[in-house]
């Protein structure tokens, strides 16, 4: 899977969050789910450290990786980016446009993160020149994987104002509300972290498939 497949407007892509297992990232894949996320903010419940994250490298071409960084000094994503545990740098905290533009002149694809309470928050999207932008639950300190839902209707609207930019919902999406997230918003891809999982870094295989089936799939 591509970064550009994933980020497609024609379907509504899967993403898993979260993932610190190997034995969870082979189930996903074999599963065919499009993206996993790993997440090296030191601070979140589903932290991967970077010198556990190895089983990443062996999925290079069976799943789209998605490393999730929080105010990181740029030298870590690029470094996992160009040993080969990653497709996709999801930047999740406070970063710059700037830090985005540095990311992609040096030819790794990104994706931006905005915390969502209101019509403000999304103008700030075109500030940034990233690949896709991903809406989630405004959460200060905490930054994601809160399980609290945005407000759909904003994110629809957002998703018709900018039909060339692949926008990747987020935010208290679970199986009994997955389709109608994708009815509602249509957007290019789901991410899901505490949705999907029994513990925090877990993943629930029962709350994947049902997701799984909420995509179409
Ligand atoms: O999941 C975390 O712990 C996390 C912490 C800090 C920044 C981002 C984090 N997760 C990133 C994601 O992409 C989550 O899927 C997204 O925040 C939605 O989470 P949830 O509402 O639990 O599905």
């Amino acid at each position: 899977m591509s970064p550009e497949r994933f980020l497609s407007p024609d379907t509504t892509s899967l993403k898993i969050c979260g993932v610190t297992l190997a034995d969870d990232a082979m189930r996903l894949t074999a599963l065919g789910v499009e993206a996993l996320g790993a997440n090296f903010w030191p601070h979140s419940k589903r932290y991967l450290a970077p010198e556990r994250a190895a089983f990443l490298r062996e999925l290079e071409g069976r799943i789209l990786r998605v490393g999730v960084f929080v105010n990181a000094d740029l030298k870590l994503p690029a470094r996992l980016f160009r040993e080969g545990y990653l497709d996709l740098i999801q930047l999740h905290g406070d970063e710059t446009p700037d830090d985005v533009v540095r990311l992609k002149e040096a030819g790794i694809p990104v994706i931006k993160a905005l915390g969502v309470r209101a019509l403000a928050d999304l103008e700030r999207a075109s500030d940034f020149q990233a690949d896709g932008i991903l809406l989630d639950a405004h959460a200060p300190g905490v930054y994601g994987g809160t399980g609290e839902t945005i407000d759909w209707t904003l994110a629809r609207r957002f998703v018709e104002e900018n039909p060339a930019l692949p926008v990747i919902l987020a935010g208290g999406i679970t199986p009994d509300n997955a389709a109608a997230a994708v009815s509602a918003v249509r957007p290019a891809a789901l991410d899901i972290a505490s949705g999907a999982e029994e513990s925090p870094g877990v993943k629930d295989f029962g709350k994947v498939a049902a997701l799984l089936a909420a995509c179409g799939q």
